[in-house]
């Protein structure tokens, strides 16, 4: 006879009633053998890296989330190696043979999710298109606009802006006031490209307001942030700024709009109004950066349309300027902490006033006839690349040969240009040096091959002839005016890394050169 007990007894009954009074303990131990199991079942179990690294995206996550992951990559290399395990089906290769496998154009690689969680995640520009075929066609049409020659025409507008810092330092020398020359090249960088003369012909009044306008600078970097964090980890975009909950939610749960993007978004409305209306898409007699890419547009209506013109142009405010500024920065940084350089370079640069081979304002062509300038910034942007985050790819489906090994189809391939810098094979033993001879010893040539500031391949950076344009006019510019001390020699610059690396904290004194 069954006893009464026995009749309500089920053994998924039993099992369920475990797991409920378990589930904390079980969720761990799920956790941990999900960790181990990737950690262990995988083609990459022998590769050395950081042990959270090995089953987890976690040590990327806090490695980005601390703010200086340029640094913990540098440092991860030099513990484990030119290659490592950088997560669960992720590796990081520090050798400049692997860059060139991993970004060369025609391999196959394509960029990763990373990039989706960049905005505008709806409409994807440039930088963000991850569909290599789309990507393709909308560099067809931005590659004119971006040209050195099309950059070259707005030299003039470029120099109104230098001209107007002029003004501003002026201040400083002429008080012997300090200020924090981050600040200004920021301001600068700001004004010059993103919304400002050369992208959309309109000066947002960083300089002349001198401070961070609306602060938008603030607001770049604050999403700038959210966007290389969260791509350390896709997914986590979907629940948080794609989550489709979040519009119903009240307002104040929402981050208001960023100022300069509505500012944007409001300029091309303007001038594609402009257009019907005139038929012109200038909004003078200057082809900038906005013109030609409505022109582009009114060629080709269906293959580059208006929403791909707005992606273009709101992709040069996320790429353009801080990246600029950053390297500006970081040139300044380097050179006044090393006084020996700096006085070549002041000396360089005089010298050739006084040889009357320097127009009025330096123009791009004769920055670059500046040999020691030349090194200095070539070796300013070796050893601090204005990009702090990994370049990531997918291997090809068919898996591909990195740097003489074979590695499986979808693994997750990254480089980082401030590790890729410091490998001793490629700069010798002194890498981790800022020493500005070097290119000037050395073959720069084969050197420039080791360089990926700018990245590499198919993505390689657009906007590279307008940075180059910028600072090769402006940085002389500035040493030939002013004689620049350093307030606090040695001194770190504060720093962080969201996707660019964000500087402050570079005070100086300036003294007016004599004439
Ligand atoms: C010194 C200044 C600059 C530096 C160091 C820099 C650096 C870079 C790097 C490293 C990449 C490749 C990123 C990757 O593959 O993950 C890139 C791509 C890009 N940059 Fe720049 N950049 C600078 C200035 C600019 C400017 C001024 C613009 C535009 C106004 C710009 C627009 C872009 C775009 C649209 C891409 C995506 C290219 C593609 O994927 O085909 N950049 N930049």
């Amino acid at each position: 006879m069954n006893h009464p007990e026995h009749e309500t007894y089920s053994p998924s009954y039993g099992a369920l009633s475990f797991v409920r009074s378990n589930f904390l303990i079980l969720t761990v131990c799920m956790i941990i053998g999900r960790f181990f199991y990737r950690r262990h079942v995988s083609p990459l179990a022998d590769l050395p890296g950081p042990f959270l690294a090995s089953g987890s995206r976690l040590w990327k996550f806090w490695s980005v989330l601390r703010g200086h992951t340029e640094t913990d990559k540098v440092n991860m290399h030099k513990k484990y190696g030119p290659i490592v395990r950088l997560g669960p089906d992720e590796v990081a290769f520090a050798s400049p043979n692997a860059a060139a496998d991993i970004l060369a154009v025609g391999k196959g690689y394509t960029k990763t999710d990373f990039y989706t969680c960049f905005p505008m995640i709806d409409n994807p520009d440039i930088f963000t298109e991850i569909d290599e075929n789309k990507h393709a066609k909308l560099k067809r049409y931005s590659v004119v606009p971006y040209s050195l020659n099309s950059m070259g025409k707005m030299t003039k507008y470029v120099e109104n802006v230098e001209n107007e810092l002029a003004g501003k330092l002026d201040k400083f020398a002429d008080s012997g006031r300090t200020c924090d020359l981050t600040d200004w090249l920021h301001w600068f960088s700001f004004d010059d490209q993103l919304l400002g003369e050369v992208a959309f012909s309109v000066r947002f009044g960083f300089l002349e307001k001198e401070c961070d306008v609306g602060g938008c600078i603030a607001g770049i970097d604050e999403i700038q942030f959210y966007d290389g964090l969260i791509g350390q980890v896709p997914p986590l975009d979907y629940l948080l700024r794609r989550n489709p909950i979040l519009p119903h939610l009240p307002s104040w749960f929402q981050s208001p709009p960023l100022q300069i993007a509505v500012m944007a978004i409001g300029e091309v409305m303007k001038r594609k109004a402009a257009v019907e209306q005139i038929g012109s898409a200038y909004a003078d007699d200057r082809a900038d950066l906005l013109g030609q890419l409505l022109e582009a547009h009114a060629k080709n209506p269906d293959e580059f349309t208006e929403k791909n013109v707005i992606a273009v142009a709101f992709g040069a405010i996320g790429a353009g300027s801080d990246s600029t500024a950053s390297t500006m920065q970081s040139f300044f940084y380097l050179v006044l902490n090393h006084p020996n350089v700096y006085s070549k370079l002041e000396s360089e640069i005089l010298t050739a006033e006084k040889e009357g081979k320097l127009s009025q304002m330096v123009s791009f062509s004769e920055g670059q006839a500046l040999p020691y300038f030349q090194a200095c910034l070539n070796e300013a942007m070796r050893i601090r690349p204005a990009l702090g985050l990994e370049y990531q790819r997918f291997v090809p489906k068919g898996g591909a040969t990195i740097d003489g090994k074979q590695y499986h189809g979808g693994m997750r391939a990254s480089v980082n240009a401030w590790a890729l810098h410091r490998d001793q094979n490629a700069w010798g033993k002194d890498a981790d040096v800022f020493r500005p001879e070097r290119w000037l010893e050395g073959d720069a040539k084969a050197m420039e091959r080791n360089m990926y500031q700018f990245g590499g391949g198919r993505h390689l950076c657009i906007g590279r002839n307008l940075a180059l344009l910028q600072m090769n006019k402006l940085l002389p510019q500035l040493i030939r005016r002013y004689h620049f001390e350093i307030v606090h020699p040695g001194r770190p610059l504060k720093h962080h890394t969201t996707f660019f690396v964000v500087q402050k904290g570079l005070e100086v004194r300036l003294r007016k050169q004599a004439q």
